[in-house]
């Protein structure tokens, strides 16, 4: 957790947040907001699948609903936390609620406009748009938010506080930023556990049992992660540092960099940017 002030903690623990959708985002969002201190009583979640909530009611002791109009008419401030597909029909049904409530609305989908969502939810709602990640499940998650001219200090201080809880934040000014955030940090961590898995199997491969290879893995990525973040040096220099002259890692290195390994790390990210900017377009 990282709050900064008294006032953090005030805002994010007397505020009474709906979620729509009780997926896996907002299973993290709101795992890690309990586990950082926010009162289970104050947070509420509708869902369509009675059995998600039931497994959320009974391991996190939150208010549910199946009826998106319940939690609506309970909260300060709504996390639209449904697939970008189903955000205009869930949208549009809240909307009469949040106008009459003056709800601030934040909105964690991938590629739904700021226009989108005005249009949606009324041309003078309060808007945070936000790209967080999963590893807001263990209050390690980074986050991105875009505020819309709706949005008063007091409610950009609210919303970060909500996201802050889970992990880092920062703001950025165009909105357009949020499709590579999206790209970078939203669907980075399955581009992490792909290599791990992919370091797994192999490992396998090579004869180390699965435990051994999965403890392993975890704690190299643990380890890198940790090094990289503490250190003033840079990646290119931290994997200098492991790599040893004509020694076991320079020759795994050339054998990724021969298979085109920075290159397609590349293509992957502008293909995931170029998908948020494309869903975006087709939701307007
Ligand atoms: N997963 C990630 O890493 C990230 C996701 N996001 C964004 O977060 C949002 C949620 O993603 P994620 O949690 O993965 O998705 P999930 O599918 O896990 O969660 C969405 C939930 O909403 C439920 N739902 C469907 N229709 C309705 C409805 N009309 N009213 C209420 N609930 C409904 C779904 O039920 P059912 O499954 O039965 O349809 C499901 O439980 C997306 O918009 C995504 O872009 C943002 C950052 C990272
Ligand atoms: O894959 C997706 O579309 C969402 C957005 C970022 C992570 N998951």
């Amino acid at each position: 957790m990282n709050l900064t002030s008294d006032r953090d903690i005030l805002t994010m623990h007397t505020h009474k947040i709906g979620f729509i959708g009780g997926g896996n985002m907002a299973t993290s969002l709101i795992s890690g907001l309990i586990a950082s201190g926010h009162p289970a009583e104050l947070i509420f979640v509708s869902d369509i699948n009675p059995d998600t909530l039931a497994t959320l009611s009974s391991s996190l002791n939150i208010n549910t609903s199946v009826d998106n109009t319940v939690v609506l008419n309970a909260v300060d401030i709504v996390v639209l936390a449904v697939k970008p597909q189903i955000l205009k029909a869930v949208a549009t049904a809240a909307a009469s609620i949040v106008q009459q409530k003056n709800l601030l609305v934040v909105s964690i989908a991938a590629g739904i406009s700021q226009t989108s969502l005005s249009n949606w939810l009324g041309n003078n709602t309060a808007i945070v748009r936000c790209m967080p990640n999963t590893p807001a499940l263990v209050l390690t998650g980074a986050t991105a938010l875009h505020a819309n001219s709706h949005v008063s200090n007091e409610q950009r201080d609210t919303a970060e506080s909500i996201l802050r809880a889970v992990g880092i934040t920062l703001w950025v000014d165009n909105e357009s930023d949020l499709d590579a955030v999206t790209a970078v940090s939203g669907s980075g961590p399955a581009y992490y556990f792909l290599l791990m898995e992919a370091m797994e199997k192999v490992a396998i491969d090579l004869g180390l049992t699965e435990s051994t290879a999965r403890l392993l893995v975890q704690q190299t990525a643990l380890g890198a992660a940790k090094i990289a973040l503490e250190s003033s040096e840079s990646p290119q220099q931290l994997r200098e540092r492991v790599t040893s002259p004509n020694g076991t890692t320079q020759r795994a290195i050339e054998t990724f960099e021969q298979g085109g390994f920075t290159d397609l790390v590349a293509r992957a990210l502008h293909a995931a940017r170029d998908r948020s900017i494309e869903m975006s377009q087709q939701s307007e």
